[in-house]
């Protein structure tokens, strides 16, 4: 009989010994292609038939481009799985997946603590205006002439959670302990014990009365510039945005112009519209902390990310089944 196939697309960092340990289940093989278009032939030309599960990672973008409709249509016909490491998928199409009966998976919560933390220190440095000051003080200036307006304290400050899953509860707790208060918007209302006394409000209600806005919802057709020029006008004058989540929630050019007008004070972004590139106008403006995507980067995070990947691919192999199937295909 032969050996079903597991595709990697990227690197195994970590994990070496859990990786090739997946040898005794399948044939492990690698993609020979540098660009997008050298892997649609590698598809076309029949090399990697007999591929039955597909490892990719966040930075594998850079080789194959989006697993958009045009990519999932030319994947062998022998491809039951895509196990992508991170938590946010957007990069796959998973109702292209779905139509070729195509299962896709995500490493959801091993990210939360490490994502969070960096939630909350963008949350800080943004009401505590560190930036313009770090800066100066590398020039020589000291806290920089004249010196920065005040920061504001956590304390007593609500919190608008824009996405209640894994990261955004974990933040909840981390804000609690800096005394903020906590709302939260989501798709459907958590049980009393998912929310832990954080109380739900509407979308607008969150916009208009929160002083800092934590955006921690996926991105998909529906939240793709769900904070725009109209929900920006609509926020408190002053207001604080964090964003660690994925850049095209917020309308970049648009957050520019409220920044510009001072409706919004300060911002703290580890994801952007189109990475690595950064819009010019958040580059030059000291009121924004800029963070590269540093989100998960952290040792044990990366590990655990890598670990919990690869027992979805052999979950796949040994019993057809992923462990973390992505909401969109949970009950199928
Ligand atoms: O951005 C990081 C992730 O999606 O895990």
């Amino acid at each position: 009989m032969t050996r079903p196939k597991v595709l990697l697309l990227g690197q195994i960092e970590h994990a070496h010994e859990s990786w090739n340990s997946l040898s005794s289940l399948a044939e492990l093989v690698h993609t020979q292609a540098r660009c997008r278009a050298e892997f649609l032939d590698e598809c076309r030309s029949g090399q990697l038939n007999g591929t039955t599960v597909i490892y990719r990672t966040f930075e594998s973008l850079s080789i194959t481009g989006k697993f958009d409709p045009e990519l999932v249509r030319l994947l062998p016909t022998s491809v039951k799985f895509v196990c992508h490491n991170g938590a946010g998928y957007d990069q796959v199409d998973v109702h292209a997946c779905t139509d070729r009966g195509i299962r896709v998976s995500n490493t959801p919560n091993t990210v939360n603590d490490c994502t969070a933390d960096v939630n909350m220190f963008l949350i800080l440095g943004s009401l505590r205006r560190f930036n313009p000051s770090m800066m100066s003080i590398r020039e020589g200036k000291w806290r920089g002439h004249p010196p920065p307006p005040l920061g504001r304290d956590p304390q007593g400050k609500t919190l608008g959670i824009l996405g209640m899953g894994g990261i955004g509860r974990n933040l909840k707790k981390k804000a609690e302990a800096f005394s903020m208060n906590v709302i939260y918007h989501n798709r459907s209302r958590l049980s009393e014990e998912l929310a832990g006394g954080a109380q739900y409000v509407s979308f607008e209600e969150l916009i208009r009365t929160s002083d800092v806005i934590s955006l921690n919802l996926p991105l998909n057709k529906h939240t793709h510039h769900k904070i725009s020029t109209r929900e920006l006008q609509m926020m408190k004058k002053g207001v604080v945005i964090v964003n660690t989540a994925r850049g095209a929630i917020i309308d970049e050019a648009a957050l520019v112009e409220a920044l510009n007008s001072g409706q919004v004070a300060s911002v703290g972004l580890d994801v952007y519209e189109d990475e690595p590139n950064v819009h010019p106008g958040l580059i030059a403006n000291p009121n924004v902390i800029l963070v590269p995507h540093m989100g998960t980067w952290t040792y044990e995070t990366q590990t655990a990310m890598e670990e919990w990947n690869i027992s979805n691919v052999r979950s796949a192999l040994e019993t057809g089944v992923l462990r973390s199937v992505v909401p969109e295909q949970m009950g199928m």
